[in-house]
Formats: C-alpha cells, structure tokens, sequence
C-alpha cells in the first residue's frame, strides 16, 4: 500500500470528524483491479476489510455504486451489513429493507435490446477477442483481450450500431463501449443514497468517466476522489486500487479515533 497523497490526507480528518458520513464507492478499477474476464474481478482484501470495519462505526454508512447490475455487485463486493447498492449506472437501486428499483424494461425496449444485442453481434462476428457482456438494461462490448487494431474495430463497428440503434445510450469506458436503454447516471444514484441517509458528508471514489456523473453532484463538504489518469472534476487524485485500500484504512483509522473520544468525551 502507497501513502495518501498530502492533500487527500489533510482533508479526510475534517471529513472522518462529521457526525454522519457516507462512503459510496465504484467497484471496477477503484475497488478491484482491472483484470480481463469481468467475471474474475474481486475487491481487493485491505479494501473488503477496512470498509467493514467501518460500517461497523456508528454514523458511517457504506454504499457501491456500479455500472454492473446490482444482483452481480452485491455478490462480488464481500459487503457489510446494511450496505447499499447502486447498480446499472444508477438505474437499480437497493437500499435494504426492500428500498429496491429494479429495471424492468418494456415489450418494446426488450425487442430493442434484443435487435441491438444482435446487430452488436453480426457487426463484430469476424473482429477477434471481442467479448459480449449481458445487462438488465443493455450490452457492453469489451475489447481488454483484443489487439489494439481489434479495438479499434470494435470501437468503429459499435458506432456504426449505435447509428441505427439512437434509443440506446452509447458511453465509451476503460476497454468497453456500452449501451444502456435506460439513461440513469452514477449522479442520479448518489442523489439517491444521500437522499436516504442525508449525511453531513459523503466521499465518493471512482476511476472511470461514468464516475464525472458522480463527482459532478458533489459539494463543498463532499470529498472526492478520482482513481487513475485522465480529465476529472475530482478534488483529488491517488493512482490505483491499491491506494484506495490505503485511503479506506486511514479513513478507518481517523474514525475510530472520532469515536473513542465521543464516548470517553475526549
Ligand atoms: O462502474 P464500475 O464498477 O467501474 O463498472 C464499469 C464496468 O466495469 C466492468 O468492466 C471493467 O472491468 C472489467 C474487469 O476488470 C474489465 O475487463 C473491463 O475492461 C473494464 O471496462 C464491467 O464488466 C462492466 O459491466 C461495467 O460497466
């Protein structure tokens, strides 16, 4: 594990400090890393561990936040009890206690999912290591395992689709092109998790461009924090999952603190 960076590490006290505060998370690429069969990927151990404990400290409240459907998040995540989900990008919902929103599409937008599906299909039959990957709401194209002129292809032949498919949402991700026939963001979500647990603060982690959505929701007593390179509206910045292991255990650390003194009143 890497130390936090100076800045990052001079904000989380005054965050760990608020009374009530909400730990939201992205799972690919900030809890687990990037591996190439997405149905391999796992958090990492330091990460599972630290936010358990935290769940575990009176006033935190934990919640992940995915483009994967909530039924595979909550599965692969290891969660504490209590936690909540945001799956699809924000188009599923699961806040325990039976809060759920589940994606139920249409006759129409079944047939339209189908016919896109296909389409996907017949366009990117002939480019190798392409994968197809099945959602509630959509299809995503990944290319990880493909040669980088095979990517490229895949890239071309997913833009041609998504001419003749405009209904579906078509966002470009670390490796994979999506399309979503349900248009919820990552913000829509987090509006709805602060919505539920209205916290003084909220901390969410994200590393891919469906997290801007988030970050963009944020405010002033929010911290948040970009994974990797690349444009953001991040506040702050570390560069792997590794170093969110290493902020989630300095967060537990400041917490636990927080909480010894409220109840020896030091
Ligand atoms: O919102 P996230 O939790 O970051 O999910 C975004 C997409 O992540 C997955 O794909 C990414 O991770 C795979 C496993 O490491 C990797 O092979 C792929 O290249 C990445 O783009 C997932 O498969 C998608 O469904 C999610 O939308």
């Amino acid at each position: 594990m890497t130390p936090v960076p100076r800045q990052l590490h001079d904000a989380l006290p005054r965050f760990a400090a608020r009374d009530r505060i909400l730990v939201a998370l992205d799972f690919d690429g900030t809890l687990s890393p990037f591996v190439d069969d997405p149905q391999a990927a796992a958090p990492l151990p330091g990460s599972v561990q630290a936010l358990r404990e935290l769940a575990a400290i009176p006033g935190v409240f934990i919640g992940y936040i995915s483009g994967r459907p909530v039924a595979d998040l909550s599965r692969r995540v290891q969660p504490p009890d209590g936690a909540m989900f945001v799956g699809s990008h924000g188009a599923e919902i699961d806040l325990g206690a039976g809060k759920t929103a589940w994606i139920a599409l249409d006759d129409a937008e079944a047939a339209e999912l189908a016919d896109l599906r296909a389409d996907l299909a017949r366009e990117l039959a002939e480019v190798p290591g392409i994968r197809l990957e099945d959602k509630p709401a959509g299809v995503v194209v990944h290319f990880r395992q493909a040669a980088d002129a095979h990517g490229g292809l895949a890239v071309d032949a997913a833009r041609r689709v998504h001419v003749r498919h405009p209904r579906a949402k078509m966002t470009d991700g670390h490796q994979v092109v999506e399309f979503a026939l349900r248009h919820a963001s990552k913000g829509d979500g987090i509006a709805v998790l602060r919505d539920h647990v209205r916290p003084d603060a909220l901390l969410f982690v994200g590393d891919d461009t469906t997290d801007e959505d988030g970050f963009a929701v944020l405010g002033p007593d929010d911290v948040s924090v970009k994974v990797g390179g690349g444009e953001s509206l991040a506040q702050f910045r570390v560069g792997t999952p590794q170093d969110v292991e290493s902020l989630l255990s300095d967060l537990l650390t400041l917490r636990r603190e927080v909480d010894r003194c409220s109840v020896t009143g030091r």
